[in-house]
Parts: structure tokens; C-alpha cells; sequence
């Protein structure tokens, strides 16, 4: 893996992207430095979850260039890219749900074997006692509390110490307490696992936590 030359986590430069049959969207430059937290904010329909797939290595842009800790995501081949998304960036997007047939713990383990490492329980333990989850370990998804699976969601996020935490309107559906203790543990979990937080939101209530913001804009509507 080629060494990262500057303290820059995140490069976007040129980003296009048309779904079929859809307009193309264009994307602004962007630039990250290591503990930059960034909002990606912008209208419904702007192109903000586009954007996190495309810098998660989910979507592949038509032009442009992803770079993440200073590799380019889209010049790895599939299986090296997967691994790398497991190791450098952690995913937190509303329809990604746990497993349903594995326990919590269980989960995390696949989460560390995608990324092509060693399962490792202390870590699983450690990240779940930090998240007030160590007594759901052996629980399944499905016998979770909505607060409860969220932070499991976070667990499996940070568990292999991610550069970039990518969250998705992470805070849509909660109300205001929910809403600052959500907010409060990506930004400790950033903090301690020295991760930089993109957050996709058109919530106020987020915008007063994170200043740093890249608007969307240049795109066609
Ligand atoms: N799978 C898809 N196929 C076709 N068009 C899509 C698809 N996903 C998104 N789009 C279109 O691409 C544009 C950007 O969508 P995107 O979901 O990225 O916006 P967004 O800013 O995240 O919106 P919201 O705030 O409403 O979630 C929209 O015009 C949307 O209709």
C-alpha cells in the first residue's frame, strides 16, 4: 500500500456521477486533513449519499479521483479494495443493518475477518464495553432497542480503528437527546480512535456540533 504523502485523509478531485437514465452530478473538490470533522450538507436529492458511496468505495465515479489516506480507492482491484474499506473506513448508513443470524460479537468478528484481520475478542470487548453494549455481546440484532442497535452499528464502524467514519443523516429519526448522545460518541469514538468524521445531515441540531462543512453545489438538479 503506497504511503500517504501529506496529513490530507481525504482527496476528491473531478468527481462525476450519472445514474442511468439520470442527470450528471458533479461534485466540488474537497480536501480533508486527518481530525477535520466535515459536514456534507445540501438539499434533498443533491447528491449527498452518492457522494458518501463514492468516497466509501462503494460506487465508482465516470471521472474523477478518490483518494483515502492517501491511496486511490478505484485503481485497487475489487478484492483489495474491500479490504481496504474494512481497514480504513468505517460505514454508517441507516439501511445497513447487523446481521440478523449472528450475535452482536459475532458481527464484529466478520467486520475484523473482512478486513483481512485477525479476530480479535479483547478489541470487540473493549469497543463494546465503551459503547455501554458489553451486555448485548451474545444478543441478536433483532433483540436490540433502536438506541442499542445504533450504537452497535457504531461499534462494528470503529472496530478495526478506521481513518474516516462515514455517516449517513446518522441523527434523522432521533429526538434531541438521542440525537446529542449519537453526536457525542462518533465524536469520542473519532477522538479515540483518531478517525475523521464525514457526516452527511441537513440537521441543525448537528450542524451546531461540526463546523466544517463541504456544500454541495455545481451539480445539475
Ligand atoms: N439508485 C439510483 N438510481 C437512479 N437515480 C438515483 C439513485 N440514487 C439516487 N439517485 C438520484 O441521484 C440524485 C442524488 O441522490 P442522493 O441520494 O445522493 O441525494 P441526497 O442528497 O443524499 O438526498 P437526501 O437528502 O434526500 O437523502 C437524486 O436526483 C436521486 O434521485
Amino acid at each position: 500500500m503506497k504511503e500517504h504523502i501529506t496529513n490530507a485523509v481525504i482527496r476528491l478531485k473531478g468527481i462525476a456521477y450519472r445514474y442511468a437514465g439520470g442527470e450528471s452530478l458533479q461534485f466540488a473538490d474537497l480536501e480533508v486533513r486527518k481530525g477535520q470533522h466535515t459536514l456534507i450538507l445540501g438539499d434533498s436529492g443533491s447528491g449527498k449519499t452518492t457522494l458518501l458511496h463514492i468516497l466509501s468505495g462503494l460506487l465508482k465515479p465516470d471521472a474523477g479521483a478518490v483518494e483515502i489516506d492517501g491511496q486511490e480507492l478505484y485503481e485497487l482491484p475489487a478484492r483489495k479494495l474491500d479490504e481496504f474499506r474494512g481497514q480504513r473506513i468505517g460505514l454508517i448508513f441507516q439501511e445497513a443493518h447487523l446481521v440478523k443470524s449472528l450475535t452482536v460479537k459475532e458481527n464484529l468478528q466478520i467486520a475484523q475477518g473482512f478486513a483481512g484481520a485477525q479476530v480479535d475478542n479483547n478489541r470487540i470487548h473493549e469497543v463494546l464495553e465503551l459503547l455501554n453494549l458489553g451486555h448485548k455481546a451474545n444478543s441478536y440484532p433483532g433483540k436490540l432497542s433502536r438506541g442499542q442497535m445504533q450504537r452497535a452499528a457504531i461499534a462494528r464502524a470503529v472496530i478495526n480503528k478506521p481513518a474516516i467514519l462515514v455517516a449517513d443523516e446518522p441523527t434523522a429519526s432521533l429526538d434531541d437527546r438521542n440525537t446529542e448522545s449519537v453526536l457525542n460518541l462518533l465524536l469520542a469514538q473519532a477522538e479515540q480512535q483518531g478517525a475523521t468524521l464525514i457526516i452527511a445531515t441537513h440537521d441543525k441540531r448537528v450542524k451546531t456540533r461540526i463546523a466544517h462543512a463541504y456544500e454541495m453545489g455545481g451539480q445539475k438538479q
